[in-house]
Formats: structure tokens, C-alpha cells, sequence
């Protein structure tokens, strides 16, 4: 009798477990799974950031006094090869080609370009193309994003083998400025809309420029800045950083390392995206305030560019301006401004 209550006993709870399992397995079939993806896919939320294993939030370095880094240190003929936080400044004669290529080509990259031509900016895409075609990423996988409010206005350009070109239509400004800064926004929910899937690398270039000489691999890297050509030689009180507290893009006397330009960044896409997404957090922040700063999203990039150091540097052959002399230290120029009538485009 005993013994038929026991077995009874363990015979259902085995029955409650088993069901209890079935039940589970069932459950967690129907139940739905929710996603959630890298980027956030709505930028209105920009308060909140996923904050992921193993990626640290990003933190802006204490402030620290320290000697500026001089690009023409060394001899005025030679230029200086690595910053004090250890990234390589890239200029010709630092990196061997050919041992690049070895490197990049094999890992079959898709290199991104996004370029604005909003308003008569648009007269400017074809030569900036034209050029990219013949000198930008040679041999890999190019998307040009370009970007503009008449997509008509964009002339066909033949393309090379594995290069493609996406028009993206976006809303005109009323000011110059306005368009310029907007950058920043619209390439941040592009690259979660899109470019994140797309691409490995994103370059973020200005239109009114092309490029002159070979901008291959050596350019690649986690987040990239360009050394700006009016202040490559000017010590740093001379930046023309942001100075007025108010704005979220001050930067101190004793702060900086070079002046960067607004129209040559990029690298990795998910690097881009943090940055893009800082910096048009911080132009919301001074528009709540009333506030444009001195060189609009030029500036932020610099302020944000001192606490969140680039990976990697490019030397002023990869943004020249050409009204300038070629100085000694300078072997050769890759992608300079185009002399262009500033009054009419901006009209
Ligand atoms: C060499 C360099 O670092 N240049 C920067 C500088 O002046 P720039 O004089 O080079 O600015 P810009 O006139 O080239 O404007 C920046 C870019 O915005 C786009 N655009 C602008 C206006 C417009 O009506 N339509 C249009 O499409 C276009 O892609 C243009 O190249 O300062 C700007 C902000 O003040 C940007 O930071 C530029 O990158
Ligand atoms: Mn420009």
C-alpha cells in the first residue's frame, strides 16, 4: 500500500515536472523576441545609449595640461609620423603601399563616401566624383552616399567595377551654415538607417574639392581626422576652436592638439555613427542655447575630437587648400579644394 502511495507520488511529480518543461519550451516559443539592435533606430531618443559589454561608454579625458604636438617639429622638410597618444600621422613616405594592399585586399572591404551637394553645391559633384573615381579607394569596394535636396542636378558618372552610388534626397536649409552642421545628423541616422549594413569604412567629405593623388588604404582606421591646412603650423592658442563658454564646442587656451578640418573624417562605420551622433547632440545642446559656434560643426568635431582622440591622422596632403604655396615638408598634394565663387554658391 505504501509503496503504491510512493511510486503514485513520484509518478506525478515526474508528470508536473515534464508538463512544467513542455510548458516552458511552449512559453518561450510564443513569447516575442525582442531585438535590440546596435544602433538606435530612432534618433529623437538620442538620451539614451546602449551601453554594451565589453564597449566602454565613452568618457571625455580629464583635463590635462600637456605640451601641444608640433607636425613640423622635427626638420621644417619632414613631418612629425606619430602623436603623443601613439596614432600614426599619415603622410607619404611613412607606410609602404604595396604592404597595405597585401593586408586590405584580401579582407573584401566596402569603403563608404558620404558627400553633400545641397542648393548650387550640386555644380560641384561631378568633378569631385570624376576624381574619386580615378583616385579614391582604388581596387575596393566603393558606396558613394551623395546626398542632396535636387536629385536632377546630379549628373551621371560612370562608375567603375564595384562602386556604386546611392542619391539621397534631403531637405534644403536656409542657411549655408544650417546645411553644413545638419551633416552631422542626417550621416548619423544614415548610418543607421543604412550605411551600418552596407559599408566597413565611412569617409565624410566635403563637395568643393577633389582629389588630386592616390587616398588608398593607408587612410583606413577606427576614427580618422585630417590636419586642417590653414593652422598645421600655429601654435594652439591660434586654433580657431570655439571660445566662448556657453557653447558646448569651448575649448581652452591650454587645450588641443592640431586643428582638424570639418571636411575630411571617417573610419570604422560604428565610429562614425558615436561621433556624428556626439557632435550633433552637442549643436542641439548650443541650439537649445541660442548658440551657433565660431565654425559651426567644425568646431565640434575639434572639441569632440581633443577628448575622443582620432585612431589615426592625416597629414595636410590629404586636405589641402590650393590658394596656398605647397610648403617643403608637403611631397605631394591628394585631395585639395576646388576655387570656387563662395558668394554665389552660398547665395
Ligand atoms: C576645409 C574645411 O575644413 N572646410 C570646412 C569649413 O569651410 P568651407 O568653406 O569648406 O565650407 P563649405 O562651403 O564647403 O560647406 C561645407 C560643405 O557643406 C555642403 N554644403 C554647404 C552649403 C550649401 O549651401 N550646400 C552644401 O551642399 C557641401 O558639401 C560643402 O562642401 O567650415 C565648414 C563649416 O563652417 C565645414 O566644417 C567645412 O568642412
Ligand atoms: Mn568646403
Amino acid at each position: 500500500m505504501r509503496c503504491r502511495r510512493l511510486s503514485l507520488g513520484l509518478g506525478s511529480c515526474l508528470l508536473v515536472v515534464v508538463s512544467l518543461c513542455f510548458g516552458w519550451v511552449y512559453v518561450e516559443n510564443w513569447l516575442p523576441v525582442y531585438y535590440v539592435p546596435y544602433f538606435l533606430p530612432c534618433p529623437e531618443i538620442f538620451n539614451m545609449k546602449l551601453q554594451y559589454k565589453g564597449e566602454k561608454p565613452f568618457q571625455p579625458a580629464a583635463q590635462s595640461n600637456y605640451p601641444q604636438p608640433k607636425l613640423l617639429e622635427q626638420r621644417p622638410t619632414e613631418l612629425l609620423t606619430l602623436t603623443p597618444w601613439l596614432a600614426p600621422i599619415v603622410s607619404e613616405g611613412t607606410f609602404d603601399l604595396a604592404l597595405l594592399q597585401s593586408i586590405y585586399q584580401p579582407l573584401n572591404l566596402t569603403i563608404g563616401l558620404t558627400v553633400f551637394a545641397v542648393g548650387r553645391y550640386t555644380t560641384l559633384i561631378q568633378p569631385f566624383l570624376e576624381s574619386a573615381e580615378a583616385f579614391f579607394m582604388q581596387g575596393y569596394q566603393v558606396n558613394y552616399y551623395v546626398f542632396t535636396n535636387d536629385p536632377e542636378a546630379i549628373p551621371h558618372v560612370p562608375l567603375g567595377p564595384g562602386r556604386l552610388l546611392s542619391i539621397i534626397p534631403i531637405q534644403d536649409h536656409s542657411s549655408w551654415e544650417e546645411i553644413s552642421m545638419r551633416r552631422m545628423e542626417t550621416i548619423s541616422q544614415h548610418i543607421v538607417r543604412r550605411a551600418h549594413r552596407e559599408v566597413d569604412y565611412l569617409f565624410c567629405l566635403d563637395v568643393d574639392m577633389v582629389f588630386r593623388n592616390s587616398w588608398g588604404p593607408e587612410t583606413l582606421g577606427d576614427l580618422v581626422a585630417a590636419i586642417h591646412p590653414g593652422y598645421y603650423a600655429v601654435p594652439r592658442q591660434q586654433f580657431p576652436y570655439e571660445r566662448r563658454h556657453i557653447s558646448t564646442a569651448f575649448v581652452e587656451d591650454s587645450e588641443g592638439d592640431f586643428y582638424y578640418g570639418g571636411a575630411v573624417f571617417g573610419g570604422r562605420v560604428a565610429k562614425v555613427y558615436d561621433f556624428t551622433r556626439g557632435c550633433h547632440m552637442a549643436i542641439l545642446a548650443d541650439k537649445a542655447n541660442g548658440i551657433m559656434a565660431a565654425w559651426q560643426e567644425e568646431s565640434h568635431l575639434n572639441r569632440r575630437f581633443i577628448s575622443q582622440k582620432p585612431s589615426k591622422v592625416l597629414s595636410p596632403e590629404y586636405l589641402w587648400d590650393d590658394s596656398k604655396s605647397l610648403p617643403p615638408s608637403l611631397k605631394l598634394i591628394r585631395f585639395s579644394t576646388v576655387d570656387k565663387d563662395t558668394k554665389w554658391l552660398r547665395g
